[in-house]
Parts: structure tokens; sequence; C-alpha cells
């Protein structure tokens, strides 16, 4: 079975035709002011309308309110609400419910033992997605900052619902850390980028084609 991918913090249409040439599953869009990776709803509108049936879009989000999901789902057809902040279960199933879509919860991980949460959130949530704890830092961000975690906390485990590795992947590592850690999907961002918030169309199919090998 081939793996599934997802290429997060798609901020131009470049970007998009980048990733859907190259045959990822996911393309997500980043509604965070404080990434350089945000995407105001009419451009992400705009990208959304690129992504053809069968491309699920996924919009994440941190600690969002329903004020302003709503004002967002309003204007982009999302097919997937990703959670990346300090959700609790509780408003992890409040959100699902409120927007009667699917969530994908991120787990942050530095440690096996950060694996533990991800019990309760598969109970309420669609699919998880395995990150690195982002660093210490105040200004750093919570997802995204291009750093991997052990992957071989992962080997074996199984949870109820699907899940998806992330955190620092790259075309020089992808290929290990899918058979490391036996993920079916995986998710990139920073590492598909030549700076900050931005996309290399080059990367991004390299990216797709060492996943696929
Ligand atoms: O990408 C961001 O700027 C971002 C901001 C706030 C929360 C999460 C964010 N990104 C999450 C992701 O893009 C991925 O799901 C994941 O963290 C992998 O990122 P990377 O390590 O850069 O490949």
């Amino acid at each position: 079975m081939s793996v599934q991918v997802k290429i997060c913090g798609i901020n131009h249409p470049d970007a998009a035709a980048a990733a859907l040439a190259g045959g990822a599953r996911f393309v997500g869009l980043v509604f965070f002011e404080r990434s350089p990776r945000h995407v105001a709803p009419p451009l992400a509108a705009e990208l959304a309308r690129m992504i053809p049936t069968g491309v699920r879009t996924v919009g994440l989000f941190v600690d969002p309110d329903n004020e302003y999901l709503e004002h967002v789902v309003s204007q982009v057809p999302l097919d997937l609400i990703q959670l990346h902040g300090d959700e609790s279960p509780a408003r992890v199933a409040e959100i699902k419910a409120a927007f009667s879509m699917p969530v994908m919860k991120a787990i942050k991980v530095s440690s096996v033992e950060d694996l533990a949460a991800a019990e309760a959130y598969a109970q309420v949530a669609d699919r998880l997605l395995f990150d690195a704890k982002p660093p210490a830092k105040v200004t750093a961000l919570p997802g995204g900052n291009g750093i991997p975690f052990d992957w071989t906390i992962l080997t074996g485990r199984t949870w109820a619902k699907p899940w998806m590795l992330s955190g620092g992947l790259t075309v020089a590592n992808v290929a290990e850390a899918i058979s490391i850690s036996g993920a079916a999907s995986i998710d990139v961002s920073s590492g598909v980028e030549d700076r900050p918030g931005h996309k290399d169309p080059d990367l991004i199919r390299d990216f797709l084609r060492a996943a696929s090998h």
C-alpha cells in the first residue's frame, strides 16, 4: 500500500499545483496568524478551489474559538479540521459536533510517555497526527518547526483511528521515517520549503517521490 502524503502550509497556487502533480492526498492550509504560512480566507478559498475530489483539503487551527472556525469554514471548503493547539478531548468532540466535520488532532511528542495522550483523543477524533513537541521558546510555533522525534517509539504501535507522522520530515529522511514508524500517512511542511513559509515546487516533487519508494 502506498503512503499517503499531506503537504501542509500551502499558501501559493504554484505549491498547490506541485502537490497535486506529485500525488499528495492531503493539502493543508494554515489558519494561524503568527505563522509564516498563514492564509487569509479569500486566498485559502482560491487554493481550495484548485483541489480535486479525492484530495482532502485540511484546515489547520490552533485553539480556535467557534467564531473563528465559522469565519473560515463559511468561506473555505474544507474536508478536515486539524487541531494543533492544546485542545482537550472534550473540545475536540465539541468542534466535531458543532461543525459536523471530521477532525484530526495533533499529539505533540518528544518521548514515549507523550503517546499516552493519544488514547483519549482516539476516542473523539477521526485521525491522529504525531508531531514533534515544539521547542520551549515562547516564540516557537506550535508546529511546523522542522524538528523530528524518535520514530522508534511508534514502531509496532496501533491506535483506534488512522494516524499520520510529521515533524522534521525531508527528502533525505522520509523513507527511513516510514520504515521505522510504520506510518501509512505522513505530513510535511518546512522540509519542502526553501525559506520559512515559502514552499519550493521542486522540493515538493522530490519529497513526494521519496515518500513513494
Ligand atoms: O506550519 C505552521 O506554521 C504551523 C503553525 C502552527 C501550528 C502548526 C503548524 N504546522 C504544523 C504542520 O505543518 C505539520 O502538521 C507538522 O507540524 C510538520 O511540520 P514540519 O516539521 O515543518 O514538517
